[in-house]
């Protein structure tokens, strides 16, 4: 029995298109959608929790002049540096461990897109986002904040919420 609690060597897996997990048996070929025969559920549980497939993140976003994509819909251009960009992304930390609700920040603050949805950038599974901020996000349980986190887009914060 692997830490997965599924009999070797089934894996588990996320079908995006049925927007479900799956379980695959690389050495078969074989996926199907019920636990695999001899699973132990309360392991196969625990260690989804874990290790999720999957993480749904909101996240305010701090760009600077050096972010690859120096514009928002907030100003343009961007002609803060990146060390006056963490600077006011501290006061946001503040405010969030201060109680402020992270949606209305985000919608006030943020230079990404998501801003409208209250900095809800949806669910995603690891390989969709920039490594350090797919890092960060992973590392996070239901309901935390992280520090400040620093990609390619600028500086962030993040808050995962399932
Ligand atoms: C990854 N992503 N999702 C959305 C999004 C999601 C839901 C609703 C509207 C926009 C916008 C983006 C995006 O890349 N936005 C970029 C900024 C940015 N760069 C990111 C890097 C990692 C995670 C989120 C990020 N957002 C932009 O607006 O210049």
């Amino acid at each position: 029995m692997s830490s997965t609690g599924l009999p070797e060597p089934w894996t588990v897996r996320f079908s995006k298109s049925k927007s479900r997990q799956y379980f695959f048996n690389p050495q078969t070929k074989e996926s199907q959608w019920d636990e695999p025969e001899g699973t132990d559920h309360a392991a196969l549980k625990q260690y989804l929790v874990d290790h999720p497939l999957r993480v749904r993140c909101l996240h305010l976003l701090i760009k600077h002049k050096d972010s690859k994509r120096p514009a928002s819909h907030r100003c343009d251009p961007i002609t803060i540096s990146k060390e006056e960009a963490l600077e006011e992304l501290s006061v946001y930390q503040h405010k969030i461990e201060q109680g402020e609700k992270f949606e209305d920040l985000a919608k006030s603050r943020s230079d990404c897109s998501s801003f409208k949805r209250g900095g809800d950038l949806g669910s995603f599974a690891s390989g969709e986002m920039q490594p350090p901020f797919e890092k960060a996000a992973f590392a996070l349980k239901v309901g935390e904040v992280s520090k400040p986190v620093e990609t390619a887009s600028g500086v962030h914060i993040i808050k995962r919420v399932a």
